[in-house]
């Protein structure tokens, strides 16, 4: 099984995993057969061609889509075997996701959308926690602003923060600086880096970016709905090196 650092305990492990969708002469096989297994408390970043199967990996290893057959299991859960509801709960409790397109709720300040997913699960803030995620993130004093007073950067930084306040067993990030120019995106990055050095988050991302993927600590390559690659300790050369005899 393709894994870095087999001294940790893996926060996410898929086996054998298949994902068709459609039947028939219009099936397609997006995941012919996934083995992997994320280690806890290292940033793993996921590239690969266009069309090459990373969403719907991901979508698989968060239970935000079903797999045609294989598992998958979030910490000693196999989440294949869930229940609609008791996936929604795993989702809620032990995963965070940041998205492209930042998803903060428009009316809500910086501070409710960072509470927003504890409120939602009747849980306690744990305000020192709160106050050490806001201060690494740089947002402390931006708190009390609704994310349209807020730069692109800003917003993804929230977004950030709202992932990490309910200390998930695992955050994905699906192209997290997809919208943001370069000297935002450096600074997300710095920021999933640092949670990960310094707080112990475990971070999945896939992303089309090598510079991006050159802050994982290792990056796991997609091609045709199979593990293709694995390049740990990457650059951006390495990565666009391996990329190139992918021929991606
Ligand atoms: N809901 C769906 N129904 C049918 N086919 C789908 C669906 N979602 C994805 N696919 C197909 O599955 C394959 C993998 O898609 P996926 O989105 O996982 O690739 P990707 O590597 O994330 O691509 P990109 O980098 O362009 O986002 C593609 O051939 C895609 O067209």
């Amino acid at each position: 099984m393709l894994a870095a650092g087999l001294d940790t305990q893996a926060a996410v492990t898929a086996t054998d995993v298949v994902k068709v969708y459609g039947s028939g002469p219009n099936a397609v096989r997006a995941l012919k057969g996934v083995t992997i297994s994320f280690p806890t408390g290292r940033f793993t970043a996921i590239m690969g061609p266009s069309g090459s199967g990373k969403s719907t990996l991901m979508h698989c290893l968060a239970g935000l889509d079903t797999v045609t057959s294989g598992s998958v299991r979030v910490g000693d859960t196999e989440i294949t075997e869930l229940s609609d509801k008791a996936l929604t709960r795993l989702r809620r409790d032990r995963i965070g996701f940041v998205f492209q397109a930042f998803n903060l709720l428009p009316t809500l300040t910086a501070e409710q959308n960072i509470l927003l997913p504890l409120d939602l699960a009747g849980r306690k803030v744990d305000r020192a926690w709160f106050d050490q995620v806001v201060r690494v993130l740089g947002i402390a004093d931006r708190l009390g602003h609704r994310p349209s007073e807020l730069s692109g950067g800003q917003q993804q930084r929230v977004a950030c923060a709202r992932a990490l306040l309910p200390r998930p067993q695992v955050i994905f990030a699906d192209e997290p600086t997809g919208n943001l120019d370069s000297a935002s995106s450096a600074e997300v990055l710095h920021f999933l880096r640092m949670s990960v050095r310094e707080m112990g988050q475990t971070i999945v991302m896939v992303t089309h970016d090598p510079v991006a993927a050159s802050y994982a600590d290792q990056v796991v390559f997609l091609a045709d709905g199979q593990l293709v690659g694995h390049l740990p300790e990457p650059t951006p050369e390495r990565v666009l090196d391996t990329l190139k005899s992918l021929g991606a």
